[in-house]
C-alpha cells in the first residue's frame, strides 16, 4: 500500500520537501495563500518562494486544510515556529489516530521553550513524531544538487519505514533516533550563522570564521548533551553539517542577518526587508534561557541575543570577543 502525506507550509522548505516527496508518494501541499496554490496546480512554480523554479506536475496545492489532512498517512509541517501552534490546533480537526507527524522546523516557542516535536506531542498525543533536518538549503536541492538529511524519529522501526518517502538519488536520508539532538541541532546552528554572518558583514577573516563556527559547535553540543541528546549527533549531519551548509552559504537567511548587522543595519530594519523567516532571531532569547536552565555558558549566543534584541552593535560585539579571556579548549568555564 502506497502512504499518502499531507505536508502544511507552502514556504520554500515546505514546497521543496513536498517536491522531493512527490517522486516517492501522493502528497497534497497545503498552503494557506490562494495564489501560491493557485501557481503551483496550473503553472507548477511557487512564485513568491521559488521564483524561476519548475516544480513536479505530480505535485499538488490546497488552500483547504482538510484536504491535505485528513487523508493523510503521514503528516509533514514546515510552517515557522511562531505559527507551529496554530497550525497544529487546526490540523488536529481533520488528522486520523496514530498518523506520524514529521517536522521540518527548526525553531523553539517562545513563551514555553518548547520544541515543535514536543508540541505535536501536547497537541497530537499519540501520534508518533519524528524531524527531517540537515544541511538542506531549499534553493540548491531544488536546482537538482546533491545533498544528505536526517530523518529522526525515536522508535527505529518506524523511522526505517518513512525513509523511502523522503529518500531519492540525489537527496540522501540517513536515520537517527536521537530525536532530541537531531532537531536541537537544526536549531542551535542559526545563532552561530547570524554570529559568522556579523563577522563576515565586518570583514572578518577565513581564520574568525573557523574559530566561530568550532567554537559555536562546542556551544551547541554542550547544551544539547545537557538537555539529553547524544555528543555524536552533534558532529554528523544535524550538526556540524547543517552548521557547516547554513554558516558559509549566502542563501542562509540567518547568516544574511547576520551580515546585515555587520554592516551596522539596524535587526527591525533588516527584519523587515525579508518576507521569508530567520529563526535564529526568534529563538536567541529561548536559547539563553534554555542555557540558563540547564547551567551552561554560551558566550557565543549570548553575543547573538544582544545583537538581535539591539543592545550591542555587532562591531562592540566582535572588539569585546577579542578582549574575553580564554581558557582550556575542551573544558570552558
Ligand atoms: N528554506 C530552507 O532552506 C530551509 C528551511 N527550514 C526550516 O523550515 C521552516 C519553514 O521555513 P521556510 O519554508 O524556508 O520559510 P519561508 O519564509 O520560505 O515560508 C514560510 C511559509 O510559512 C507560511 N506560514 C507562516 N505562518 C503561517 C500560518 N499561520 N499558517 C499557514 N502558513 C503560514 C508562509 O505563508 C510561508 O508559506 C523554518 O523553520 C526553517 O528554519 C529547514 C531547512 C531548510
Ligand atoms: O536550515 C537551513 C539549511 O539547512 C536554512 O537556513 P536558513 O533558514 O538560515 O536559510
Amino acid at each position: 500500500m502506497r502512504l499518502r502525506v499531507g505536508l502544511l507550509g507552502g514556504g520554500s522548505w515546505g514546497t521543496t520537501v513536498a517536491s522531493v516527496v512527490s517522486r516517492n508518494a501522493p502528497i497534497t501541499l497545503w498552503a494557506r495563500d490562494a495564489a501560491t496554490v493557485d501557481g503551483i496546480n496550473r503553472l507548477h512554480e511557487n512564485h513568491k518562494y521559488l521564483p524561476g523554479i519548475k516544480l513536479p506536475p505530480a505535485l499538488r496545492a490546497t488552500a483547504d486544510m482538510a484536504e491535505a489532512v485528513a487523508g493523510a498517512d503521514v503528516l509533514v509541517v514546515g510552517v515557522p515556529s511562531h505559527s507551529f501552534r496554530a497550525v497544529l490546533e487546526e490540523a488536529k480537526r481533520h488528522l486520523r489516530p496514530w498518523v506520524p507527524v514529521i517536522s521540518l522546523t527548526k525553531g523553539l516557542e517562545l513563551d514555553t521553550e518548547k520544541r515543535m516535536t514536543e508540541l505535536i506531542e501536547d497537541i497530537l498525543p499519540g501520534h508518533p513524531v519524528g524531524v527531517l533536518t540537515g544541511p538542506n538549503l531549499a534553493r540548491e536541492i531544488m536546482g537538482g544538487q546533491a545533498a544528505a538529511s536526517v530523518l529522526s524519529m525515536e522508535d527505529e522501526i518506524v523511522v526505517r519505514a518513512l525513509q523511502p518517502l523522503f529518500h531519492s538519488g540525489l537527496f540522501r536520508v540517513y536515520t537517527n533516533t536521537d530525536l532530541l539532538g537531531c532537531e536541537l541541532g537544526g536549531v542551535l546552528k542559526n545563532i552561530v550563522a547570524i554570529a559568522v554572518g556579523m563577522g563576515d558583514g565586518l570583514g572578518a577573516g577565513d581564520n574568525t570564521r573557523a574559530a566561530l563556527m568550532t567554537r559555536g559547535l562546542a556551544e551547541i553540543t554542550r547544551l544539547g548533551v545537557a538537555m539529553g541528546g547524544r555528543a555524536e549527533t552533534f558532529a554528523g549531519l544535524a550538526g556540524m553539517g547543517d552548521l557547516i551548509a547554513t554558516c558559509t552559504s549566502a542563501l542562509s537567511r540567518n547568516r544574511h542577518v547576520g551580515v546585515e548587522l555587520g554592516r551596522g543595519r539596524a535587526i527591525d530594519d533588516i527584519v523587515a526587508d525579508m518576507h521569508m523567516v530567520a529563526e535564529g532571531v526568534k529563538s536567541a532569547p529561548t536559547v539563553i534561557a534554555l542555557a540558563r536552565h540547564h547551567g551552561i555558558d554560551m558566550p557565543i549566543a549570548r553575543d547573538v541575543f544582544d545583537a538581535t534584541q539591539g543592545r550591542r552593535s555587532a562591531q562592540e560585539i566582535f572588539r569585546g570577543l577579542l578582549r574575553s579571556s580564554v581558557g582550556d579548549e575542551a573544558h570552558p568555564g
